[in-house]
């Protein structure tokens, strides 16, 4: 394959499940001259650099940003500005700050005030993940076919540009939108599905007394997948939900009204509403697989390592 280096530097500030992949890709591809990374604690830097994810660690993120063409903060949502007052004073005039955060909003609110005059300021979100954490969880692939949506605070078509050239050569299909678009179809596709699927799961563990475990014994397929969104960190998630409100309240205040509609057609046994309701769902899921966002298949090993 051919190499391209994208960015001559590249800076990754904390060095977890997507920093890990972002810099596996780099460096398999040759998309960046250097990647540098930084991470707290010297376990997480030392076994960075043991999984080839970056060419060197700094201990601070200061240090990580010096002459870094593109910088991009890898932490949780919460964490992002003190990372971002940290780096403000060391960047390069000229460089790309970016960031792979859940909700990008609230983001763009905590990074940018931080940021000097001169630097293009590009949030970011890749629509991949898996429900492991750490630098070891990072692989490659994570990003093909995916999206990856950029909600863009520069106007400098060119950084934008290059940042989309970026996530294209990572696998990613790029689109740009509105920061408040994002975090209101993000909290319907996966901000109100993961509090589903915690509350799922928090229930039947409140009923293991009663069942004697065998909810968790007899996991169907469906409870399953529960699990495994469940297991997701927690600090990553209680963060999206801070600095996701008012989108993630509104759907869930949709949400509750359609339970309630379904539990009263079940209660008044209204097959024929369940069964109209179930149809217009079946359609809506053969629509995503339609449009190539079946992430079910195997070639795409979601919450997994291929
Ligand atoms: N995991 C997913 O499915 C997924 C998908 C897309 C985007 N994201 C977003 O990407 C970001 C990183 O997620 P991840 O899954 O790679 O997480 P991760 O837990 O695997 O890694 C996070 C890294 O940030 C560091 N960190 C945590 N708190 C910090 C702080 N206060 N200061 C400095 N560093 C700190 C951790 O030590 C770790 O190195 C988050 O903002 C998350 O919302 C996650
Ligand atoms: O596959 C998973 O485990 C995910 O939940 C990944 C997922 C999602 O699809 O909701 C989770 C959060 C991100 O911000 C982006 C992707």
């Amino acid at each position: 394959m051919a190499r391209t280096v994208i960015y001559e530097r590249v800076a990754l500030i904390g060095l977890g499940l997507i920093a890990g992949s972002m810099g596996l890709r780099m460096k398999r591809d040759g998309l960046a001259g250097e990647v540098v990374g930084t991470a707290r604690s010297a376990k997480t830097r030392d076994m960075a650099v043991g999984l080839g994810l970056c060419d060197r660690v700094t201990d601070t993120a200061a240090e990580a940003v010096q002459d870094a063409d593109l910088v991009v903060l890898c932490v949780p949502v919460g964490a992002m500005e003190d990372v971002a007052r940290e780096i403000g004073p060391h960047l390069k005039p000229g460089a790309t700050v970016s960031d792979v955060g859940s909700v990008k909003r609230a983001v763009a609110e905590a990074i940018g005030p931080h940021l000097p005059d001169g630097v293009d300021f590009i949030p970011a979100h890749p629509l991949a993940g898996t429900e492991h954490s750490g630098p070891e969880s990072g692989f490659p692939e994570l990003f093909d076919n995916r999206w990856c949506l950029l909600t863009p605070v520069t106007d400098s078509p060119d950084a934008v540009e290059r940042l989309t050239r970026f996530w294209r050569a990572m696998g990613s299909n790029v689109e740009t939108m509105d920061a408040d678009h994002h975090d209101l179809v993000l909290a319907v596709t996966s901000h109100a599905p993961h509090l589903i699927a915690y509350t799922m799961v928090g229930v039947a563990d409140d009923l293991r007394r009663v069942t004697d475990s065998e909810v968790i014994k007899y996991s169907a397929a469906g409870f399953r997948d529960f699990t495994r969104i469940a297991a997701s960190d927690p600090v990553m998630w209680r963060d999206v939900f801070l600095n996701n409100k008012d989108a993630t309240l509104e759907i869930l205040g949709r949400f509750t009204e359609e339970l309630f509609s379904l539990q009263r057609a079940i209660r008044k046994g209204d097959g024929e509403m369940l069964h109209e309701y179930f149809t217009r769902t079946r359609a809506i899921r053969r629509g995503v697989i339609e449009a190539g966002q079946d992430t079910d298949k195997p070639d795409f090993g979601r919450g997994t390592k291929p």
